[in-house]
């Protein structure tokens, strides 16, 4: 779609604004013609002349002139200032009513532009982000359409620009249309000229979309990546990158402003120049009666006067009209739905599980790629049971999961729920009974309650409490200062990792899903979140459907079956011990690769007496170091004899291993604190 068409296609969308537009441009050009043709005879009959050189002009100006005959004496004069007066008012009031609507529409315009992009936004599928940046689908909803809106601005005042010099050169026609053509073909030449300055504003609003596109999405990447940019000290190359980017925007900035600038001068000149010579082929033209001639000539060269800073302005309009242009091509690129991935969508209803999930022969490539990456998968997944997926990293795990809600749709094979394809299903319905929990759980800025009971607003304090309790999450929601009221910051940074995991937990208990998929981590947690975590998704997984993402193995011994993948296919499935029963197969071998790299010891503390003592007469932020090092384990050992003291470990064997740790974490900080006090003599006071 060009941009002209999808202005055209929106305009269309309020046809009533825009015939009113047009009616009150019309109007107003109207207005303003007979107001500055009736001023010069007016002038003439101010001055005592009786016009009887305008009825010697063209036979329109005749007749419309003698329409004042009927009035006998000065009240002609009175009559003809008083059309002049109207005709001015009308002309102002009209403008006035026009500037208005014409706003409205633009604005009108833009809203519809941003509500289409923003279905478009929530309607395209997920691999439409992962090839574009947000940043720079942030710069188009904001920047480029609002620089369109600018562009919409314009063409509606060009238009108005334009009925006037239409009116203004309808009344030179009258007045002469020997001038007229000469008129017209220089003001052509001035418009041409403008053609130069028009090409390169063009250019320049390419530059600037590009700039501000650039700007916008280092900008969000940042702000994004802040932790990483502070703990890496990139401060200083990433103030300057945007640095970089201000500057180049600011530049082609100035150089659409100076281009715009030089327009207005060269067409005053021009201007001039074209009057001056209209001047002397009028002389030419009419020189056997210029006595006769001198008023219609001077009616003619006010209304040309008038006429030049239309033209002037409809230059001006053209340079900014093509310097927002290229925004309006890039807005209209996209909203084109044709070139965007969006599925179609069935129209089942999904109500209920009856007999679960089947992943029929199914292989998949993403999108632009060739290589598949699940390839002929087959895994049933009956009601109510877990099925666990593991296997090394890339294997295809979270694209199995990715399938399921259908992020994407499969190039061979289906996934089917009772049998029914789910291409067939209306998508909402099945992700109304869908949850997914996974690893990096994104929570709103918004307080405690707003997150667990987002998608289900309906839910009641005892419901939301209830979700809480069974996620493990009660006890420290109640130490927030403000309880479920509390405000958890900008995706939950005032949170811990454990913290936010078991919040989400709440909202899928809460959404209480037919269906779950579990990207289940854990593994980044220390014991005692992971305990109260592990807790939590076995309270969410009790007879639920579920797809669980497995990273360590400890934790999927209970699912109904495990699916161990590798390079695209499932190549083991059974449950933990018929898995464990063939040692030589992939399952056995991961098994036995976790838990031989599991260190003895989960703290693991410097006991190293010279380390301690460089420690301990380094700077004072390395001794703080030091200090927070020993009490974030000596947390972590607290923690494990907690679980420990409340029965919360299943199996003895844990309990012993958990035992074990504790002894030999505290037998390390015993060693830490004689070595402290060894060299605390040597640490000077501050
Ligand atoms: N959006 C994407 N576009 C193209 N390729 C992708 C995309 N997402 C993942 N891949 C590729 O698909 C393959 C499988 O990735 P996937 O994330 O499913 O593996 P995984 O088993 O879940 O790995 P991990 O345990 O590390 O999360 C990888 O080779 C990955 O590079």
């Amino acid at each position: 779609m060009s941009a002209n068409r999808l202005l055209l296609k929106f305009a269309l969308r309020y046809p009533l604004l825009v015939v009113s537009t047009v009616v009150l441009s019309f109007s107003g050009a109207l207005f303003n013609g007979v107001s500055t043709a009736l001023i010069v005879p007016l002038l003439l009959g101010f001055l005592g002349e009786d016009g009887v050189a305008l009825k010697k002009g063209p036979p329109i100006l005749a007749q419309f002139m003698s329409a004042f005959d009927r009035f006998p004496g000065d009240w002609r004069f009175i009559a003809m200032l008083g059309a002049v007066l109207l005709a001015i008012i009308l002309k102002n009031a009209t403008n006035y009513v026009s500037s208005l609507v014409g706003s409205y529409l633009s604005r009108s315009l833009v809203n519809g532009m941003r509500l289409d992009g923003l279905q478009l936004l929530l309607d395209v599928d997920l691999d439409f982000y992962s090839k574009n940046k947000l940043g720079n689908i942030v710069n188009l909803v904001n920047q480029e359409i609002a620089r369109t809106s600018g562009a919409i601005r314009i063409a509606i005042g060009m238009f108005t620009n334009v009925m006037n010099i239409f009116i203004f050169i309808v009344i030179l026609l009258i007045l002469s249309w020997q001038l007229t053509l000469a008129a017209t073909g220089l003001l052509a030449i001035v418009s041409f000229s403008n053609q130069y300055f028009i090409k390169r504003a063009k250019g320049f609003g390419k530059i600037l979309s590009q700039k501000s596109a650039a700007y916008t999405s280092k900008l969000l990447e940042i702000l994004a990546g802040i932790r990483l940019v502070k703990t890496v000290s990139r401060e200083e190359q990433e103030y300057q990158k945007i640095e970089g980017y201000i500057r180049e925007r600011e530049k082609a900035e100035l150089q659409s402003q100076a281009n715009y600038a030089a327009i207005s001068p060269l067409n005053e000149i021009l201007g001039i120049l074209t009057v001056l010579s209209i001047v002397l082929i009028g002389r030419y033209l009419f020189a056997d009666r210029i006595d006769a001639i001198s008023t219609i000539m001077l009616m003619y060269l006010l209304t040309l006067f008038r006429l030049i800073p239309f033209v002037g302005n409809l230059n001006g309009a053209r340079s900014k009209f093509a310097n927002a242009a290229p925004s309006s091509e890039i807005v209209a690129d996209f909203l084109r739905r044709d070139n965007k991935p969006i599925m179609k969508r069935g129209h089942l209803q999904y109500e209920r599980l009856e007999k679960g999930i089947h992943f029929e022969n199914l292989s998949f490539a993403y999108p632009g790629q060739v290589d598949l990456v699940l390839n002929e998968i087959d895994l049933w997944i009956p009601k109510g049971k877990s099925i666990a997926l593991v296997g090394a990293s890339g294997a295809g795990k979270s694209t199995m999961a990715d399938l399921l809600p259908r992020f994407y749709d499969p190039d061979k094979g289906r996934i089917t729920l009772d049998g029914k394809d789910l291409r067939d299903f209306d998508i909402r319905s099945v992700h109304q009974a869908m949850g997914v929990v996974s690893q990096d759980t994104f929570l709103f800025n918004n307080t405690v309650r707003y997150n667990i009971s987002y998608g289900r607003e309906d839910a009641t304090e005892e419901q939301i409490v209830d979700a809480t309790k069974r996620a493990n999450a009660y006890e420290f929601i109640n130490q927030l200062p403000d309880g479920l009221d509390t405000d958890i910051g900008d995706r939950g940074v005032m949170l811990s990792g454990g913290q936010r995991q078991r919040l989400a937990i709440a909202r899928a208990l809460l959404r209480d899903p037919d269906i779950l998929i579990l990207d289940e981590a854990t593994s980044a947690l220390d014991t005692v979140s992971e305990r109260l975590v592990q807790q939590a998704i076995d309270e969410l997984c009790r007879e639920r459907t579920t797809l669980v993402i497995a990273h360590r193995l400890s934790t999927v011994q209970k699912a109904y079956q495990i699916a161990v993948m590798e390079k695209g296919q499932i190549v083991e499935l059974g449950n933990h011990e018929e898995l464990l029963k063939n040692q030589d197969g992939h399952y056995a071998r991961l098994y036995n690769m976790q838990f031989s790299d599991k260190p003895k010891s989960r703290i693991v503390l410097p006991t190293n007496e010279a380390l301690i003592r460089t420690s301990l007469k380094a700077s004072h932020e390395l001794r703080k170091r030091f200090s927070y090092e020993v009490r974030s384990r000596l947390n972590a050992m607290l923690g494990s004899l907690r679980l420990l003291s409340d029965d919360l470990i299943d199996t003895p064997e844990e309990q012993q291993e958990l035992l074990e740790e504790s002894y030999e974490s505290a037998m390390q900080l015993l060693k830490m604190t004689q070595s402290f006090e060894e060299n605390a003599p040597k640490i000077p006071l501050r």
